[in-house]
């Protein structure tokens, strides 16, 4: 069965506006990024796209992304599914470290291996780090899986169960998906849809609070390569930005 599926990154964090890395640290939304996140739920609106499913990672930028999104839209009431799976890129021990003064002490070049490569995970973060989630609640089911640094492979790795195990079944009842996660995270999603290469990747960068739609075929293949944003001028622009962060 055909089905639409619904890509928001969260709105501007309160990271994303310091400009510091951020990973599985739980900021919350900027102003700024819940008027992000409200401005989301009022275009699916206007594009007549009406959710029936959420997915969101366990971070609360997502969640209340997702909620304000989903209120703007009169569906704040669908079903809801949250998984660590769809948590943005664990940063390790570059989480809570300024993106400038990260890029001015190691070189434009191990910077962007850290920051964009498919396979070179940053230094993990120790667990007696203050922005480390070991002795976390919400993940305490994770044992020795729990994440100290991640790159995009990791994150594909631990992120295609889910998308299996919960999200596939969804799409295949022919529902329409909100998947409410993170810049790294939806990048795993849209390498997998739209099977680019682990060179390419490097350069896509996904702009917060803009829905990306994607309209799926039976086999979960997408119909258009790289889906549609609703407002394409404007997500360009923002996709640019992100990726000159640290500049
Ligand atoms: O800091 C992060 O967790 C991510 C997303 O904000 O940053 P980047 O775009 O540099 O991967």
């Amino acid at each position: 069965m055909m089905a639409t599926l619904i890509l928001l990154r969260h709105g501007e964090s309160e990271w994303n506006a310091k400009n510091l890395f951020t990973g599985w640290v739980d900021v919350a939304l900027t102003d700024k990024g819940r008027a992000e996140a409200v401005r989301g739920g009022e275009q699916l609106v206007e594009a007549g796209l009406l959710p029936d499913v959420l997915h969101t990672s366990l971070q609360r930028r997502a969640i209340t992304t997702a909620h304000l999104a989903l209120d703007a839209a009169d569906r704040h009431w669908i079903p809801v599914q949250r998984s660590w799976r769809l948590n943005e890129r664990h940063y390790g021990a570059l989480q809570g470290k300024d993106k400038k003064q990260t890029l001015e002490e190691y070189g434009e070049e191990q910077f962007m291996l850290w920051r964009r490569s498919f396979d070179v995970p940053p230094p993990p973060l120790s667990d007696d780090d203050p922005y480390s989630q070991a002795g976390d609640p919400r993940y305490a089911d994770l044992g020795d899986e729990l994440p100290r640094t991640e790159c995009l492979k990791d994150v594909i790795a631990r992120l295609l169960p889910y998308w299996e195990s919960a999200i596939v079944p969804d799409l295949q009842a022919g529902r329409t998906v909100l998947i409410a996660a993170h810049g790294n995270s939806l990048r795993a999603i849209v390498k997998h849809l739209d099977q680019i290469s682990d060179e390419d990747i490097a350069g896509l960068n996904i702009p917060t609070g803009m829905p990306l739609v994607y309209e799926l075929d039976e086999n979960q293949r997408p119909t258009v390569a790289g889906g549609r944003y609703l407002d394409p001028e404007a997500a360009a622009a923002a996709a640019a930005a992100v990726a000159n962060q640290g500049k």
